[in-house]
């Protein structure tokens, strides 16, 4: 059997964000982004046009664009082409030859290129830490969370969350950031995740967690400001938020109104968790929190 021609499909948002297990919180300090297998010759048995492919290009361009300028190192994994009979052992059975040693087919996509401080590693097996440097590369860095996005969702993307689980990483399963053969098997792959190996989460739940206040400097300094990083905690857009909306009711948790009035208190504003749940509204905090 080789690769099916894939038709398209999708997921609807309450497929996509499933029951986790783990209530594993991101750390942009201590993660890796992993770019799976996103090489024309496994995009090309897509229509690229259609669903899900212009999501999942687009969310993980957007997690590179958010997760790199925190630090977080930015490991993409390629196939290499033309591989010996030795080097393709039992995939040859699965999978026939494989990819050819051409740039139109061991490339990565040109819509994600990589840059120059971006880290290309060959992958030889369905997991990423099969005969790489990707485990080890973590553990000299000391990182012990790894972001997967990339295809296919329950082959390489799915077997390499479980291989971080097995080594101790916490992986977070992109799951509107991963693309399969089918729904059915995009669906499989992010439920087996969230149930026996990882955290599986939208792109929108990743940005938000990488949304946190890391000094008193990001504080909001006006209203606009503080409904934005808001927003991006709720995952909306500052549009989606009014400043008359409960924030409480919109799911806005505690933890990050406490790390709120945490920075506002090292700034020298003193504010209680229970004056904010008094008037829990972007109208409300900015009168409390940024007037002089
Ligand atoms: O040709 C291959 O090696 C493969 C084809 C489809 C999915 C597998 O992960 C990959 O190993
Ligand atoms: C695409 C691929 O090689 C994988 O899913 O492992």
């Amino acid at each position: 059997m080789a690769i099916p021609k894939i038709a398209a499909y999708q997921l609807s948002s309450a497929e996509l964000m499933p029951e986790n297990r783990v209530n594993w919180q991101f750390d942009s300090s201590r993660a890796v982004l992993l770019i799976h297998d996103m090489q024309r010759y496994f995009l090309n048995y897509y229509d690229t046009k259609a669903e899900p492919i212009p999501t999942v290009l687009a969310n993980i361009q957007a997690i590179k664009d958010k997760l790199k300028p925190l630090g977080v190192p930015v490991i993409y994994s390629a196939q290499p082409g033309d591989q010996t009979p030795e080097q393709r052992a039992l995939l040859q059975d699965f999978w026939g030859q494989g990819l050819t040693a051409d740039l139109s087919q061991t490339g990565i996509t040109e819509r994600l290129m990589p840059e120059q401080d971006d880290h290309v590693m060959t992958k030889w097996r369905y997991s990423a830490f099969q005969r790489t440097e990707l485990l080890q590369l973590m553990q000299t860095q000391q990182r012990d969370q790894l972001v997967i996005c990339g295809i296919y969702a329950h082959i390489g993307c799915l077997l390499t969350a479980a291989d971080a689980f097995m080594n101790d990483i916490q992986a977070f399963f992109i799951s509107d950031a991963v693309a399969d053969f089918t729904q059915q098997d995009h669906l499989m792959a992010i439920n087996y995740a969230a149930q026996r190996c990882a955290r599986a989460i939208t792109t929108q739940q990743l940005l938000a967690d990488a949304t946190e206040l890391t000094t008193t400097s990001d504080l909001p300094s006006n209203k606009q400001q503080l409904k934005q990083l808001i927003a991006d905690w709720l995952g909306v857009t500052s549009d989606e938020l009014e400043d008359d909306d409960n924030l409480i009711e919109c799911g806005l948790d505690s933890i990050r109104v406490l790390s709120l009035i945490d920075q506002f208190k090292a700034k020298g504003k003193e504010i209680s968790l229970i004056e904010l749940a008094e008037n829990p509204t972007v109208e409300g905090w900015a009168s409390l929190l940024l007037a002089e």
